[in-house]
């Protein structure tokens, strides 16, 4: 059986807190539209369900049967009370009015047949329900993480990565439990509380009557002590939170902290936080504590009044002895189910608040599409005609771009930006840090709106081509190059993961990495990322590269490492991007201006504007301007280094 507790005031996290509404109930409905497919087999569960719950409320009646059968008015030890028979018939007759209709053997053979029934019944509505939510939560975490991916940068900006995290995983999570468990939790305490009420009602509704008059009680206390306990629980969670946070960031950095020898005081700062955790937890308690004893109260007190006054009815001839056993037994019943809606409430509540946080991701809109990477393959592919979507070696223009990020609207970033790359030609990029550089390369990626002006690639606004096939036709290498957890050939493979191995492998040639790949043991099968082997940043730009030359694309941006690499590193990185750079327009985000000399435009930016325009002899030559003075800058700096 679930957990069933009488914790009315169950803890929900502070998002879920708020009322459901009606709105909110219907909205949060939506979601089940994942177990539609199943709806057969959830169909089938709930007739096990039923099943299983009608045989459950047989149990009290079987009960009392058993009793009838054991104390009827022709079976009781009349020499024991020493009185004669006649005068204990006489006695007792108004309370065991009824003689027994089955022999105590006859209903326990049939109880046993009911609890076998009942087992079997519970087994297939557990299978069931279990297969319901597994295939339907299946559904919803692909559809949901597949969202995810698909959507434009803006919205990872919005959201961090662990709440991101947290709707695939706690989110869902709550969802499967409701599908698997409360759902028919809340069916099997709705279905005691109806069918018990009714049921006893046949028997006494005097006793009924009274019994009823506890729910009052029940229902004031749920509602005051709720309040209070929510209110408290709330503050735990965000203390908690807060806690949190602490141990996320100090174990990222925990570099930092080493190197400060911060160990102590980190430790002290989470002892502080923990402890006010610890402080609202208790103020909870205080307020769940009382309201628990006083559920328990009311609950055993109803019991005790009920033998009370259901003894009475017996002894004024009005019950039988059996049909109060029968009674106070679904009492216990309909006690459990009252304590349980409390939880269920609390559940519903949380499920609520899950669903309307996924189905927000949901029904943002995809910047892409997810297609089926096993459908067949056309055969062979022709070579390309130059359509929209085929880039030969394109040109590239930006027209008066204007653009702030969505996130900071009053800032613009960009102002006014005009520059054009000729078929083939390679440009840099030149500027202080925060000048615009990279943002110029996120708008050809289409990874925001521009606020102004537009993008042109071949002539034709970037926004009139497939963002798939534009994305495709850019390869970045970056200045940070990020390996996933995996081989080195499936982070090569990864610029274009139909490419055959030969292909892997002469893209690792030209990028001049087989020779440090093939001195690993393991060669392309060094396990790279977090849990593998650390390359330099040398290797690591070079998988890059290897990468990028796979990718084969019509565009390419370099963003130059800032860090400077070792001369022989430097000379073969040099050599696989000059490589690479052959045959494509190219985009150079440049720190380091020793590596440009060569381009065919040098644009220098400054405050999101262009300041200065031209080829490298051109610039130098600029009095006092600067593109002039960071050449001079960084003649000076190097000499200072020798
Ligand atoms: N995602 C973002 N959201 C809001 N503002 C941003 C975002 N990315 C960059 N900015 C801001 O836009 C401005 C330009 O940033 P950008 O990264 O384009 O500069 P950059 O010239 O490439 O700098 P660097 O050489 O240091 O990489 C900066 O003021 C930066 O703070």
């Amino acid at each position: 059986m679930a957990k069933r507790s009488s914790n009315f005031g169950a803890e929900v996290s502070p998002e879920d807190k708020k009322k459901v509404s009606k709105e909110g109930f219907q909205k949060a409905l939506k979601i089940f539209r994942f177990t539609l497919p199943y709806k057969g087999t959830f169909l089938i569960g709930f007739i096990f369900l039923v099943l299983s719950q009608i045989t459950t409320m047989s149990i009290p009646l079987l009960m009392g049967q058993m009793v009838g059968s054991i104390v009827s008015p022709d079976k009781l030890p009349d020499a024991a009370s020493g009185m004669s028979s006649g005068m204990m018939t006489d006695k007792l007759q108004h309370v065991f009015h009824e003689a027994p209709k089955f022999t105590l053997n006859e209903v326990t053979l049939f109880f046993i047949g009911l609890l076998i029934l009942q087992s079997v019944f519970s087994f297939f509505r557990v299978y069931t329900f279990t297969r319901v939510s597994e295939q339907s939560m299946r559904d919803l975490r692909n559809a949901l993480y597949s969202k995810i991916i698909t959507l434009p940068v803006p919205f990872f900006e919005k959201n961090r990565v662990g709440e991101l995290m947290s709707r695939i995983t706690t989110d869902i999570g709550q969802l499967q439990d409701i599908l698997s468990i409360t759902l028919a939790e809340l069916f099997r305490q709705v279905f005691t509380l109806v069918g018990g009420i009714v049921l006893i009602s046949y028997l006494s509704s005097k006793l009924t009557l009274f019994m009823l008059l506890t729910f009052p009680f029940l229902v004031i206390a749920a509602i005051v002590f709720g309040r209070f306990i929510r209110k408290n629980s709330k503050k735990v969670q965000d203390e908690l939170a807060a806690t949190n946070i602490i141990v996320e960031e100090t174990l990222q950095s925990i570099n930092v902290v080493k190197a400060f020898t911060n160990e102590s005081l980190e430790a002290h700062r989470y002892g502080l936080s923990v402890q006010k955790v610890v402080d609202y937890a208790l103020k909870a308690a205080t307020f769940r504590g009382g309201f628990i004893s006083f559920i328990i109260f009311v609950l055993f007190g109803g019991v005790v009044g009920v033998v009370w006054y259901g003894g009475n009815l017996v002894l004024q001839g009005e019950l039988s002895f059996k049909d109060l056993f029968t009674f106070i037994i679904y009492t216990g019943f309909i006690g459990g189910s009252v304590g349980g809606l409390g939880d269920m409430y609390a559940q519903i509540q949380k499920t609520v608040g899950a669903s309307e946080r996924i189905l927000e991701i949901l029904d943002e809109e995809s910047e892409v599409k997810i297609v089926d990477i096993n459908a067949p393959k056309t055969a062979v592919i022709p070579a390309p005609a130059k359509t929209n979507n085929e880039l030969a070696i394109p040109k590239i223009q930006y027209k008066n771009v204007a653009f702030n990020y969505p996130s900071r609207p009053d800032m613009e970033v960009l102002k006014n930006i005009s520059l054009s790359v000729k078929s083939g030609e390679k440009i840099a990029l030149v500027g202080h840090s925060g000048a615009g550089k990279s943002t110029i390369v996120q708008l050809l990626m289409r990874y925001y709106h521009l606020s102004k002006g537009e993008v042109l690639v071949d002539g034709k606004n970037i926004n009139t081509f497939d963002i798939t096939e534009l994305r495709k036709n850019i390869a970045i290498v970056p200045q940070e190059v990020m390996l996933f957890g995996g081989t080195i050939y499936e982070n090569i493979a990864y610029g274009n993961p139909e490419a055959t191995e030969d292909l892997v492998i002469e893209a690792a040639r030209k990028a001049n990495a087989l020779d440090f790949i093939n001195s690993f043991p393991e060669g392309f099968k060094t396990i790279v990322g977090e849990r593998g082997v650390k390359l330099s940043g040398g290797q690591r730009q070079r998988i890059a590269i290897a990468r990028a030359i796979l990718k084969d694309p019509a565009i390419l941006v370099l963003d130059e490492a800032t860090s400077a690499l070792d001369s022989e590193s430097e000379r073969l990185v040099q050599d696989a991007l000059d490589r690479l750079m052959q045959n494509r327009t190219t985009i150079i985000i440049a720190h380091r201006l020793a590596t440009i000399r060569n381009v065919d435009t040098i644009y220098v930016l400054k405050d999101g504007k262009v300041a200065e325009k031209g080829t490298h002899d051109e610039l130098v030559l600029i009095d006092e301007g600067i593109y002039a003075n960071l050449v001079k800058l960084q003649f000076e700096n190097a000499m200072i280094i020798e």
